[in-house]
């Protein structure tokens, strides 16, 4: 009965690079991700993925493409968080520190996932490749998974 959490987060994607984030405070602080955060009233989710990607990285991704929803759901918590995720290949400007995010790219082949949300190395694959995907996880507290399910969506 309590409405999702509508949230994003951006991956930027260039040949064998990826653009990530160490999150400096709040939230997951301490792992690498993509760029996001939650979507604001009167705003669609996509100008939130770029309001907040700007606000993190500094930089704009004018052809960011939606590639996927996860849904996580907290044991304990009733409001499932309704992730976005969008995907990248061309941005303007450099990306630079703020007081969220420390940017680094990495190569596709070396992502951090010892220092990154567990449920990253199961559906970044799928975003590395290009698919379509869906996806859902149980957690309980902030290290653990319960149990997931993930389908990758036809893009016909
Ligand atoms: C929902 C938490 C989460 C998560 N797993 C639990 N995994 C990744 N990669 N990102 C997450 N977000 C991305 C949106 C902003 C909040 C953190």
């Amino acid at each position: 009965s309590v409405p999702n959490k509508l949230l994003t987060l951006v991956l930027i994607h260039q040949n064998t690079r990826l653009l990530l984030g160490m999150k400096k405070r709040g939230f997951g602080v301490g792992r690498w991700n993509g760029f996001g955060g939650k979507v604001q009233p009167g705003e669609t989710i996509l100008e939130g993925a770029e309001r907040e990607l700007l606000e993190e990285s500094c930089v704009r991704a004018p052809d960011m493409k939606h590639i996927g929803r996860i849904d996580f759901e907290f044991v304990g918590e009733p409001q499932i968080m309704e992730v976005h995720v969008f995907k990248a290949t061309e941005f303007e400007g450099e990306p630079a520190e703020t007081e969220e995010m420390r940017p680094q790219w990495f190569d596709v082949d070396s992502i951090p996932f010892n220092t990154m949300w567990p449920d990253d190395v199961l559906w970044f694959p799928l975003m590395l490749k290009g698919s379509k995907f869906k996806g859902y996880f149980k957690f309980e507290g902030m290290d653990k998974y319960l149990e997931y399910n993930l389908e990758e969506l036809d893009q016909s």
